[in-house]
């Protein structure tokens, strides 16, 4: 079967108004994404024959407006959608169908008899009716097979898809409360006094945490994260326990206790899936599910799915935790123990520049650091002998780093955010998310036990207060995502198209239960997707090498990852030679935050090498060479960080940098403080930022 994909369907349609966007998706269906096959006109002499035969031509005017009645009838149209044709679709086939007739100098000879006798009154226009739909599932050969691909996607039971773990009866412990309440130090205490266990956290940090743990208190435990291994004995003798990041969790590996930390990820647009996968797939008898409350109702519901019981153990807060009445004002006022949230990292190196100058050292964490550096600079900021007692960072401090903080001090409440339909816009921070970083402050037993939570400037306070005090929104849908198996049962059908329209199509005829689950945003895969797509592979080669992580942000990530594809599909190893040409080995010190974003990059590109070489040894055969590389650019990145956050003078960039840095920082002021219809008015000169802002105090200032 041929099928021909659109090309000009893009998948990334990110300058559409949110509103047109989610219509479109609504209305997406397989006919959106399939285009028809074209089939010539009839030359002269084929049926010649036939036709001296039957010695009678169409007249081309009578034809045409037979054509034309038929194309408006309502019971064919009617008839048509029974067959899988849609508006669209119907419009495509008579197009098709009448240049057909039209064009074609002979035509076969039973429809050239039908429309003949049509012409002469001895039959009725329905009479063409098979002969359209003969020419139909010509054009759209799939119209045959969409019985087969309703069903291959449909995704209604997903429970249905973890035999191992329905063919025993589980017991789900929910671990329920906020931040630093003792969730996951309960849950734990199951675990290590288990036979067996798997700890599935939703970092590499937070599992690699869990590991040290459990190998310090004499258990042995594996570590499993996509980009490494480690064995407490070794690689042949694995042992009952392991610590894994969520998507690695093996769900035909049986266990006596498990745990799935930090549930309420559950809801997220990309990775919720993994989440689902583990509550509904894990093969343990006790299941120990930690975090917050507003999960507890689908974790409940989805449970109903599987049959499995659930008790619920709430849990208070084991610090003191207080919202302030007052605002820090400036840098000026920063303390030490002060841990000062930033949502773009441009606002990262501005802030600790700027701080550095006032003579304090800081410390910075942000979600590119690789792990070794985040370590380094929470235990330079934890260490009480050491003079670095402000910290700088981004909400990746909001799960899995431990960290001695007495204040978070939020520098902007507004985070560019991915929502469902895939659109990057800004919003302002949910209040789960602005619990979970809050909760930061204060942890049980470090240096700081009570904590406190302010923001930087005076406008923030009352957005963070609003937003803390608001109830966290219940979590309704579980994400969820389909397997490879399906995909790949779904391009038997589809042999021609490329593994994003797969994803598509798979989307636009699937069947879902809507009451719990929602389908994943599947943006990046499919951006990932579209840059290996003239490169033959093998569908799951393709799809595994999508699901790698790779920063779609960094050309240097997708640039390496193009060049991976297209070496392992001619077959030849990437070699540690290779990769050290390509990544420009060994790298330089960095001075300035490109330099430093450079490294990032390589380090990005290192471990995607690691991720992929766990899955194809020989065509990746150098970890261990490759993961020394990596503890020596982690090294370079932690000495780079200081460069760059100390403004040293060695670079002109950095006060380009800074100079940047303004520009970033006012337009994101006009982003933060002002609505959108302010936002235009100011673009359109109406009123100045300046006038606005008394506008706005105004009424503040009254009340
Ligand atoms: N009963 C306890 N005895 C000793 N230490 C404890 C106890 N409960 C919790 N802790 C310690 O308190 C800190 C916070 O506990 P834990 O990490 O379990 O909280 P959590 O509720 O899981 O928080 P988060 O939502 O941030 O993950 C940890 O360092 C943990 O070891
Ligand atoms: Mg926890």
């Amino acid at each position: 079967m041929i099928l021909n994909i659109d090309p000009k369907v893009k998948t990334n349609i990110r300058h559409k108004s949110k509103k047109a966007r989610a219509n479109e998706r609504k209305e997406k269906d397989i006919s959106s994404f399939v285009r028809p096959l074209k089939i010539k006109p009839i030359s002269k002499g084929e049926f010649e024959d036939f036709d001296a035969e039957i010695n009678s031509k169409l007249q081309k005017d009578k034809l045409i407006k037979l054509l034309n009645q038929f194309s408006h009838r309502r019971n064919i149209k009617i008839l048509s959608q029974e067959h899988g044709l849609n508006e669209k679709l119907f419009h495509d086939v008579y197009s098709s169908f009448r240049t057909f007739c039209v064009k074609s100098a002979s035509l076969p000879v039973d429809l050239h008899v039908v429309l003949s006798d049509i012409i002469h009154g001895a039959g009725h226009v329905d009479d063409i009716f098979p002969f359209f739909l003969h020419h139909a599932k010509e054009i759209f050969p799939y119209i045959d097979r969409m019985e087969e691909l309703r069903k291959i996607s449909d995704i209604r039971t997903p429970a249905d898809w973890y035999v191992d773990a329905r063919a025993i009866q589980r017991k789900i412990i929910f671990h329920a409360g906020p931040t630093n309440s003792g969730k996951t130090h309960q849950a734990l205490h199951q675990f290590l006094t288990a036979e067996s266990g798997v700890y599935c956290g939703p970092l590499r940090l937070l599992a690699s945490e869990i590991f040290k743990k459990c190998n310090f208190q004499g258990v042995d435990c594996d570590l499993v994260t996509g980009e490494e291994r480690k064995y407490a004995k070794d690689e042949n003798s694995p042992s009952e326990h392991v610590a894994c990041t969520v998507e690695m969790s093996s769900t035909v590996n049986s266990y006596k206790v498990a745990i799935i930390d930090e549930i309420q990820m559950i809801r997220d647009p990309q990775r919720g899936w993994a989440w689902t996968r583990a509550l509904l797939g894990l093969n343990a008898e006790e299941i120990h599910v930690c975090g917050e409350k507003s999960a507890i109702n689908i974790v409940q519901e989805m449970m109903k799915l599987t049959g499995d019981t659930v008790e619920v153990k709430e849990y208070e807060r084991l610090t003191k935790l207080t919202y302030l009445k007052k605002a820090v004002g400036s840098l000026y006022q920063i303390q030490p123990g002060d841990c000062i949230v930033c949502f773009r990292k441009n606002d990262i190196f501005n802030i600790s520049r700027k701080l550095e100058m006032s003579g304090r050292e800081v410390a910075v964490v942000y979600g590119a650091l690789p792990p070794g550096t985040k370590i380094a600079q929470a235990e330079r900021f934890n260490d009480p002998e050491d003079p670095c007692k402000i910290m700088v960072a981004t909400d990746a401090i909001g799960m899995g780093i431990n960290l001695s903080i007495k204040r978070i001090v939020f520098s902007s409440l507004v985070k560019p955010v991915v929502n469902e339909q895939g659109d990057k816009e800004l919003d302002v921070i949910s209040t789960s998310q602005a619990l979970q970083i809050a909760g930061r402050a204060g942890r049980y037993g470090s240096a700081y036990s009570d904590g406190e939570v302010t923001t930087l400037y005076d406008q923030d306070l009352p957005i963070l207060l609003n937003t803390l005090k608001k109830p966290i929104e219940e979590i309704k849908k579980a994400g969820l995502q389909p397997t490879i198996d399906q995909i790949e049962m779904f391009s038997h059908y589809l042999p021609q198209a490329t593994l994003c329209n797969l994803m598509d199509i798979f989307v636009s005829t699937s069947s879902i239960d809507s009451d719990n689950f929602f389908l994943s945003n599947m943006e990046d895969f499919k951006f990932l997707a579209n840059i290996i797509e003239h490169i033959p592979l093998e569908l799951r080669t393709r799809y595994v090498f999508c699901c790698a992580p790779i920063n779609k942000r960094s050309n240097f990530a997708c640039s390496s990852f193009l060049k991976f594809a297209r070496r392992f599909s001619r077959n030849e190893p990437v070699s540690i030679e290779w990769l050290c040409s390509h990544i420009d080995w060994p790298c330089k010190l960095p001075y300035t935050i490109s330099e430093l974003e450079q490294l990032e990059s390589v380090y990005d590109t290192l471990d995607m090498y690691l991720w992929l070489s766990y899955r194809y040894t020989d065509l990746f055969p150098d970890k261990n060479e490759v993961r020394e590389m990596q503890m020596e650019l982690d090294q370079l990145i932690r000495e780079g960080i200081q460069n760059v956050t100390k403004l040293s003078n060695k670079s002109t960039e950095v006060s380009e940098e800074v100079q940047e840095d303004k520009t970033v920082k006012s337009e994101r002021n006009l982003d933060e403080r002002f609505g959108k219809l302010s936002q235009e008015l100011i673009r359109k000169g109406i009123v100045t930022p300046e006038q606005l802002e008394n506008i706005l105090k105004e009424p503040k200032e009254d009340s």
